[in-house]
């Protein structure tokens, strides 16, 4: 199992953005992407890196996991965003555009010299065809990586494809970084959807990233948590039934039987399996309250 922990709806917000920052402790969202890299103009990044260094020493996210995405480690910036923010502790550091293991690996190093706990760990966003052709050998580079990030919108454009309602362009690539992601244990995060007015696509491309075998989406607006968190959460049907085939797999194995039937439909180890994953998500969704 790669995770117990919601990562329904995990919203960016750029650090420069000082009220978005101040805002995030009051949503419902289960991540907060805090941005250093693209939504943060040139002559806006010290403003942002300071801007968050005072988010993390102030806290009060309560449930929600806090990300500092810095900008790459060959920018001017991206050693210093970890050297000033590491060391406060936000839950993961999100490294953009990575390419290969040893980027993982230099960020590992950089952690461990400035004195990161332990409990940060490491992020990749996956947004460039050399870094999702890499992804296996990327998602094994380190115990410290815990979760892919797809990045969409770098990928259209690097791949000169197109934003269609049912991403045909993009499932070559998402196949390849989820397979790369589960192999390794990883947890894995959908693309954003950028069109913050068409409330039917956005659903439409949640409930495929659920098909899909994503844990989450990212966001870009407070208005898009809502429908990550319900579509992304395991439904009562699903919860009823999963503690059904439980119960009865269970009652089976006392009686030394392997399989059982329920309501006609087999149901054999690897089915209790995925039906204890999705109880431990609604029971850790259900504690938060
Ligand atoms: C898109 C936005 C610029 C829109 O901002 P705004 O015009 O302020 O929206 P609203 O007036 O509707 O905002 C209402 C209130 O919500 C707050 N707000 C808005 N956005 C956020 C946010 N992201 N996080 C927290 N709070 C937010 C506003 O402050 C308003 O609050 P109040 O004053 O109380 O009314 C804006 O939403 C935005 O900047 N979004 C994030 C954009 C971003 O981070 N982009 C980069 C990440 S996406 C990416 O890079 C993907 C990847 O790398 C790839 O390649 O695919
Ligand atoms: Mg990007």
């Amino acid at each position: 199992m790669s995770t117990v922990r919601p990562r329904r709806s995990v919203l960016y917000m750029p650090g420069a953005n000082a009220r978005a920052l101040d805002k995030a402790r009051s949503l419902p969202a289960d991540g907060l992407i805090l941005d250093l890299e693209d939504a943060v103009a040139v002559d806006a990044k010290e403003l942002a890196r300071n801007q968050i260094a005072e988010a993390l020493k102030t806290g009060g996210y309560g449930f929600r996991e806090v990300i500092v995405r810095t900008n790459g480690l060959e920018t001017p910036w991206g050693i210093d965003d970890i050297k000033a923010l590491a060391p406060l502790g936000p839950d993961a550091i999100l490294l953009p555009k990575v390419e290969d293991p040893a980027t993982i690996l230099k960020a590992e190093a950089l952690l461990n010299e400035v004195g990161a706990p332990a409990s940060t760990t490491i992020w990749a966003m996956m947004e460039t065809p050399l870094g999702i052709l890499r992804a296996a050998e990327i998602a094994a580079s380190s115990k410290r990586l815990t979760c892919f990030v797809m990045g969409t919108s770098d990928l259209t454009k690097d791949l000169h494809s197109r934003h269609t309602p049912m991403r045909l362009p993009m499932l070559t690539s998402l196949g390849i970084t989820m397979l790369a992601a589960r192999a390794y244990g990883l947890s894995i995060l959908d693309g954003v959807y950028l069109d913050l007015k068409d409330e039917e696509g956005y659903r439409a491309s949640c409930l495929q990233g659920v098909e899909l075998g994503f844990d989450g989406k990212t966001l870009i607006h407070p208005g898009q948590v809502e429908g990550a968190n319900v579509v992304f959460a395991p439904s009562e049907g699903e919860i009823a039934w999963s503690r059904k085939i439980i119960d009865a797999f269970a009652a089976a194995e006392a009686e030394g039987k392997g399989v059982v039937l329920v309501e006609g439909k087999l149901i054999e180890n690897l089915h209790v399996e995925n039906a204890k994953r999705i109880c431990a998500l609604a029971d850790a969704i259900a504690a938060r309250g």
